[in-house]
């Protein structure tokens, strides 16, 4: 690794920033920062930017929210569909337990009212549940859900909240019940929207974010855990130019190079089973063909190799026309030790069911 007079330069690892982002936390959760110069950025492409130019030797990016679902700006930019990211892969993906604060300036006695304050009041919070009835197959809720949360100061004086459109739909109960109609500011993350609560001098913002970003900007907290689902989780991917130099990555992060190189020994080889890894893949079908899209999942079937998400974007290509992502268990087809025949056949009948494919990446999977 290079020196210079301050002491070795350290390779950057890029994230949605500013400091004190749920991206930020899922960084520092794998990346040292005594190895790794922590990179923030202002948007989840700028991540993808400068991985490929080799600015940043890694990105991790949000890709997905058990509770909200997919993180377009990320499936957008794998979607990649003017090739400017060929050389990126994904190498590891980092779990994170989401739990959501309102941020924003206590009232203190004697602040005005907001208007509406009178109106919002009445509104309780058991009542403010959607009125649509259930669907007469629903089946009873087996889950965790948040409804028990509820607001440590009195909210009248907020008229308006920041957050990142994800952390809105994490926390649609809470605020449907506790700030109906109010005012929603989309940020390009939850810190940015703390700095900006913070930023006004009113008191009447405030922000969703995380309990981190409430010590950055000096933030009281106005309520806690008002995730909607107790068992809310985001789900982030690390990207890497595939020709990067691996043997900087975190342990866990290199092992797939390492055993696509020889460079794992035949026990640890041996150890890794082929469901301890996921694989993602792009692709396309042609769109005329009836049942193009079954055939490239049936590929997956007959290989016995389970799928883990699936996901699809508008490929921009003609109206109606849609780019896809299917992720698997399952590692590269070039494992020596048998294991990855099932992939190289999965791979062969893809090949001749879709239009056009690529894979983008396999990593070591880090949670059932
Ligand atoms: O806004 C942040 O703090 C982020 O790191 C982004 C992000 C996302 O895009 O999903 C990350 C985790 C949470 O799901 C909410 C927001």
């Amino acid at each position: 690794m290079a020196s210079s007079e301050q002491g070795p330069v350290r390779p950057k690892v890029a994230f949605l920033g500013p400091h004190s982002s749920y991206s930020h936390q899922a960084t520092k959760s794998v990346f040292s920062e005594n190895d790794w110069e922590l990179s923030p950025t202002v948007t989840i492409k700028e991540i993808f930017d400068v991985v490929q130019s080799g600015d940043a030797k890694a990105g991790v990016v949000p890709f997905e929210n058990s509770t909200h679902g997919t993180v377009n700006f990320t499936l957008d930019a794998l979607a990649d569909r003017q090739g400017i990211y060929n050389s990126l892969i994904v190498t590891g993906e980092i779990y994170l337990d989401v739990h959501h604060f309102l941020l924003g300036r206590r009232k203190e006695p004697g602040d005005a009212e907001k208007p509406e304050a009178a109106e919002a009041e009445t509104v309780e919070p058991e009542t403010a549940e959607p009125e649509a009835a259930e669907p007469e197959t629903a089946e009873p809720e087996t889950t965790p859900s948040n409804t028990k949360s509820q607001p440590l100061t009195s909210l009248s004086h907020i008229t308006r909240i920041y957050s990142h459109p994800q952390a809105f739909g994490q926390t649609s109960a809470f605020v449907s019940a506790h700030l109906p109609g109010i005012e929603t500011v989309e940020t390009s993350s939850t810190s940015r929207a703390a700095q900006l609560a913070a930023a006004d001098p009113t008191g009447a913002s405030a922000a969703i974010a995380g309990e981190i970003a409430a010590a950055t900007t000096g933030l009281d907290v106005l309520a806690a855990d008002i995730q909607d689902r107790d068992d809310n989780t985001t789900r982030f991917l690390v990207i890497f130019r595939e020709d990067g130099d691996a043997d900087v990555l975190p342990h866990d992060l290199y092992v797939p190079y390492a055993a696509r190189k020889g460079d794992l020994t035949l026990e640890e080889l041996t150890g890794l089973q082929r469901s301890m890894f996921k694989s993602l893949l792009r692709f396309t079908v042609p769109h005329d063909t009836p049942g193009a899209l079954a055939d490239v999942l049936d590929c997956f079937r007959t290989a016995e190799l389970n799928l883990t998400s699936i996901n699809s974007l508008p490929s921009l290509e003609r109206p109606f026309r849609y780019l896809f992502f299917v992720e698997f268990e399952g590692d590269r087809p070039g494992r020596t030790d048998g294991s990855g025949d099932a992939v190289r056949a999965a791979y062969e009948g893809i090949a001749k069911a879709a239009k056009s494919w690529k894979k983008l990446g396999t990593w070591m999977k880090q949670r059932d």
